[in-house]
Order: C-alpha cells, then structure tokens, then sequence
C-alpha cells in the first residue's frame, strides 16, 4: 500500500476543484493519481506530475524545476491566486529549483538520470522533469542533430565553387553576402543543415540549387536517392510543384553538361512525413525505423517548424547514418500543435549565424561568400550547419512590412503599415461580424460563380478550376468556438451564402461545401488537414463527391465515406501553415486569450501572398497579441547546444 502523507487529501481535492472547473485537464489529474499509486505518495511530487503533464497538453516538453519553484501561473495560463491555492495545498514545498531536484531525486516515480533506470514514468535529467515519452524523444533528436551535424562529407571545394558560381545569378547591387549560396555549400557538407528564412527567401529556390550541386559533384550522381517530404499533403505538394519548377528553369540554364531533367525524374512525388515514413492504423510506431531504415540519400523536409518532437525523434531515427537532412522552414511561425518547438529550438539564434573561423573559411573556400564579421561567434556544431535567409523576394511590399513589424514586436510600425493607405493591407478596426460576411462573399464569389454556371467541358477541368478558385482566398480565425471562431464564422457564412442564393445548404453535402479532413484515414487516403470541395459527380447522380487538389491533379473521395471532417470557409491559423492565399482575412476574437500570440499573427499574415486583410473587433487585442510571444519549455536548446 502506497504510503498516505498528512495533507495529500487537501492537494486532492484542489486538484479535483481545478478539474471540475476545467482549469486542470482530467488527464493530468489522473496521471497525478497514477504517479501517486506508484510509490510513496509526496504532495510536492503528485502536485510536480500534475503541472508536468498540464504543460505537455500547452506544447511544453519538459518542466524546468525553476519554473516550478517560482510557481508557473504564467505557463498554466492560470491566474496567481489559483497557483498559489493549490501550492499551499500540498505545502511544505521545497525551495528553489534544487530543493526541487533534491526531492524529486528520491521520489522511487523518478528516474534521476545520474542513478540505475527502472522504467518510471518521470525522468529528471539535470534541473528538467520529463514525461519518460518525451524525454526520451527530446535526447534523440539532440543526439540525431549533433552526430549529424559532426559528420562532414568531404567537398571537393574548387569544383562546388565553380558550379555555385554558375547556378547562382551575381548581384553586385545586393549588400552582404548571397546568404542563399552559402547555405548550398554549407548544406553539401554535413549530413544535416538547417535553411531558415520568412517567406518568399527563397529557400525553395535554394534546395533546388543544392541539389543540382548534390548531382553535379556526386561521383555517383545517377545513383542518388532523393526524397521530398512535409507534414501535410499540402505543403508537399507546393514544395514538388516549386522545386520541379526551379529545377526545370535551371536545366535550361545548365544545359548538355548536367543531365539535371533526367536526375530529377528519378526523385518521385514529394510526400507526408506520416506516409514517407509507413504509418499504421492504431499504433504510433512507423514502418521505418533504425532496423527498417529509409532508402534515402538526401531527404528534405519542407515546413519543418510544423514538426512536432515526436515525429522528429522518428524521422531522425528512421534516416539512415550516412544519408543527409535538409530541413526548411521559417523558425518565426507558430510551433506545432502537439508538444515541442523543434525548428525553432534548433536555429533559435539562427540570425545571429555564430560561424566559427572553420566554417567562414570553408565558406569562402567553397562560395567565394564573406561571412561578415557581426555573424562570426562560437555556435556548437548545429549552429555551423544552419543558414537563415534573409531577403524577401516576394514580400518587399506592405505585407512584408507588416510581417516584419509584427516579428519585432513593433507595435507602432504595425499600426501604422496597417493605417497607411493601399491595396494590399487593409484592417477593418471596431469590426462586426458582418465584416467578415460581406468579405466572405466577396473573396468566395469567383469559386461561387463557377459552382453556378457548372461544367462547360470536361468535368475535371471544371472541378481543377474551382478548387483553384476557392483556394485564392480564405478566411483564419485565431480560435475555434463563438462568434470569432471557426465554428461560428463558418455557419454564418453558410447562412449568409444561402440567404444570398449562392449556396444550397440545407444538406449537410450541399454541392460547394468547402470541407478540411481533421483525422488521418488510412482507408480513404485522406489526411488531417486536406482540404476539399464537395461536387456532384456526373457519372453518379445523388453520390457528391469530395474533391481535392494535388498539385494540378484532383482526387476524389465519395462524401458519404468521409467521417471526421469539418466546413471550411474559415479554419484556424494553426491549420493554415504550409498553405498560401492570394486574399487572406485573419480575424481576431473580441477578449485575448493564451493562443494570441506574436506567432499567430506572424503566420496568419505570412499565408497571404497578394492581399491581407485583418479584422479586429477590439484592436486591443492586436497590441496584446503582439506582445505575447510563444514560450514553449524544452531541453532541446540546451541539449544540441
Ligand atoms: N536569388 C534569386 N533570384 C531570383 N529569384 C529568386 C531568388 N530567390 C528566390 N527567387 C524567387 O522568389 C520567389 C520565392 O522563392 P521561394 O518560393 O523559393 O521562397 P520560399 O522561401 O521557399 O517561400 P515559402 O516560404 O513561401 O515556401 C520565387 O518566385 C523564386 O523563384
């Protein structure tokens, strides 16, 4: 029998208090109770379980003791007073972050990292408390990253020169260096490298380049295995379709002395990181794996700041030792939704380039490219694998302004980008919903217009246009429920769509219902967070049909079989990374709450590639958003450091 400290019946029923009023997840308090009925039941302890597993449910990966001995209101989303009821309940608590380690160490739940492992639940390991899952995912992707970024390829140094000069344009009129070449010839070096930039950098442009560099100074380029990946069907698509483009342009260029086209026939479709590495119904363990690895040489990986920790540990375990990983992504956008903040933990301090003297002589030896001396420092071995672009190709103008500004924290600048006149922001302050509706009909009217007149020719074309249409513009919420949520805009905007004739909606597959899938289903081949639209099918009357776009080609699915699906006029910003609208409308909810953040805004003006327009009822919580950053507790920093 677990031994019953004094006053553990007063942390009980704090805990059920906090549960009952939804400020604790059911969950945690039963973890809490779980790591109790292990062993001796210490109030510090079962109070430590409960805000451990509470954060992992905010995205947090570990808890750091200090947190935890400065009392984490602020991570729990909780006010102080409800920290400090429920600390008081399970005093006498320890002092400092190591009264805490001192306690937690001879807890028998606890494995201390310095002492034997018997399998329990928690881990500490130095002045973190770890769930053992995510512990353990957190060292393998540190491990993963830090071998890989210590095992250099030897480069043939004169000839990636010679050929970085021929795939890359001179700009003598651009000041600093062509941080896009640089990062070819630091990615061709290591059997990682991280390329980071905002949107528009150009880091498609330059993978696209890397890899004929890979072709061009490979001994055995016919025998190289490239593949493309992302963690949405989506995003995949966008990055085949950019690179195929890019590589196309350059095969002209290049001409007889590479056989780039052929090259790059080889390379296959880009996929999801879930298909790419065998996922399985009804088990989180993947196909691939260390004993089953995957057959590639070169693996890149687009939108890698969606990545959670989890499928990073398994995707770092799944690549086998000698093969390399590039991955893309911009560190500024939101986090993934599960626990961790991979890409930006691992170039957290990417604009700052920290090269040590090796890499900007390698640099120079192998690009021609002078490392300014404001980005030499003493970075660890990730830090001399990473390259942040840093100039906008597409985003000179007033969105790009305003992303900037948003990232800085600028709130002046933000307002008055938002305030200057022109076509490209506008911000609709003090807003109704009815803003959002008259914006939706009019954003929506092309792709309605094509619903109503119907095929004119071949079905297909017409299903490829009108998802095309619906595609250009889009409506992003920062939460999900009320009036300013996804659940309200997108009935309101059924209603009105309706009202105005545009619509039929009474069936729930009425012919136009925009839908995004919000669960991978293997028997379908649908993927959480594809979106489509529902169409008649004209060889069967009375079955409509969900179709989606992949690239150019469209598939289909049989409405009827769809089961976890959602309408999509409006979705989440979280739901809306890796894709990019000609018109976005980001609308921000009335009160502020814990998901506005600096990021959230960020990513949501960043997925608008002509227009962006936001709509704020209460243009406070603008300010506030701004304000708030992302804070996202984890080892990982410290651990690839
Ligand atoms: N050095 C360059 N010279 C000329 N054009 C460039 C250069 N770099 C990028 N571009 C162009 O700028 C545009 C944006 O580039 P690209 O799509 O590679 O950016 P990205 O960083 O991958 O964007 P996103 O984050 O949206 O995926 C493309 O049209 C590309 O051809």
């Amino acid at each position: 029998m677990p031994k019953v400290e004094p006053n553990i019946d007063a942390l009980w029923a704090e805990i059920g208090r906090l549960s009952e009023a939804g400020e604790l997840r059911r969950l945690s308090s039963a973890f809490a109770r779980f790591v109790a009925g292990l062993g001796s039941a210490s109030p510090p302890l079962v109070l430590a379980a409960a805000v451990l597993s509470e954060l992992e449910g905010r995205g947090h990966s570990c808890l750091q003791l200090a947190d935890l001995a400065a009392g984490p209101a602020g991570l729990l989303g909780w006010d102080q007073e409800q920290w400090a009821q429920l600390a008081a309940s399970a005093a006498p608590l320890p002092k400092g972050a190591a009264g805490w380690r001192k306690l937690l160490a001879g807890c028998e739940q606890v494995w201390d990292r310095t002492e034997l492992d018997y399998d329990q639940p928690l881990v500490l390991d130095g002045e973190r408390l770890y769930l053992r899952r995510y512990w353990r995912d957190e060292t393998q992707v540190a491990r993963g990253v830090r071998e890989r970024a210590g095992t250099a390829h030897a480069v043939d140094e004169a000839l990636v020169r010679d050929w970085l000069d021929r795939l890359f344009v001179s700009q003598p009129d651009v000041e600093g260096p062509d941080w896009q070449k640089l990062a070819c010839a630091v990615a061709l070096r290591g059997s990682v490298a991280i390329i980071t930039g905002g949107p528009g950098t150009g880091k498609t442009y330059t993978v696209a380049r890397l890899l004929a560099l890979l072709f061009a100074t490979a001994p055995d380029a016919d025998r190289q295995r490239v593949a493309l990946a992302a963690p949405t069907g989506k995003a995949a698509a966008r990055l085949k379709q950019s690179i195929d483009k890019a590589l196309n342009e350059l095969a002209d260029r290049v001409g007889a002395d590479l056989p780039l086209r052929k090259l790059t026939e080889r390379m296959g479709a880009a996929r999801t990181l879930h298909s790419l590495l065998g996922a399985r119904p009804d088990t989180r363990a993947f196909r691939h794996n260390r004993g089953n690895p995957l057959e590639v040489d070169v693996l890149i990986v687009d939108e890698a700041s969606m990545v959670h920790l989890e499928m990073m540990a398994s995707l770092l375990d799944a690549l086998p030792p000698g093969a390399t990983l590039i991955l893309l992504g911009d560190k500024d956008q939101l986090a993934s939704v599960e626990a961790g903040a991979v890409l930006g933990d691992l170039c957290h301090d990417a604009h700052l380039g920290n090269y040590d003297a090796a890499t900007v002589d390698y640099i120079r030896r192998a690009s021609g490219e002078v490392v300014p001396d404001a980005y030499h420092g003493g970075g660890g071995p990730l830090a001399q694998q990473t390259v942040m672009l840093r100039r906008s190709r597409r985003f000179g103008g007033p969105i790009g302004q305003l992303a900037l500004a948003v990232n800085a924290g600028d709130e002046a600048r933000v307002e008055q980008v938002l305030r200057a006149d022109g076509d490209e922001v506008r911000w609709i302050d003090h807003a109704q919903q009815a803003h959002v509706l008259q914006l939706a009909q009019a954003g929506y009217a092309p792709y309605l217009e094509l619903l109503r007149a119907g095929p004119q020719g071949e079905h297909e074309d017409w299903v490829r246009q009108v998802l095309q249409r619906f595609e250009a513009f889009r409506i992003l919420c920062a939460v999900r429920e009320g009036e300013w949520g996804v659940s309200g805009l997108n009935e309101a905007i059924e209603r009105r769509l309706a009202a105005q004739g545009l619509l039929r909606h009474g069936v729930e597959w009425y012919a136009g219902r925009p839908v995004m899938v919000t669960r991978n289903d293997y028997a379908t081949g649908v993927f959480n967070g594809d979106i489509g639209v529902t169409l008649p099918d004209p060889a069967r009357p009375g079955a409509p049909r969900v179709y989606f776009l992949e690239g150019d080609a469209v598939r289909s699915v049989l409405a009827s079989r769809l089961r976890n699906v959602e309408t999509a006029f409006a979705m989440t910003v979280h739901k809306s990374q890796g894709s990019e609208f000609r018109h976005t409308v980001l609308a921000l909810p009335r009160e502020s709450n814990a998901v506005l953040t600096r990021e959230l805004v960020y990513t949501g003006i960043t997925r608008a590639s002509k227009v962006f327009t936001l709509v704020t009822p209460n243009g406070a919580v603008l300010r506030e958003a701004i304000a708030s950053r992302t804070y996202r507790t984890s080892g990982l920093r410290a651990l690839v450091a």
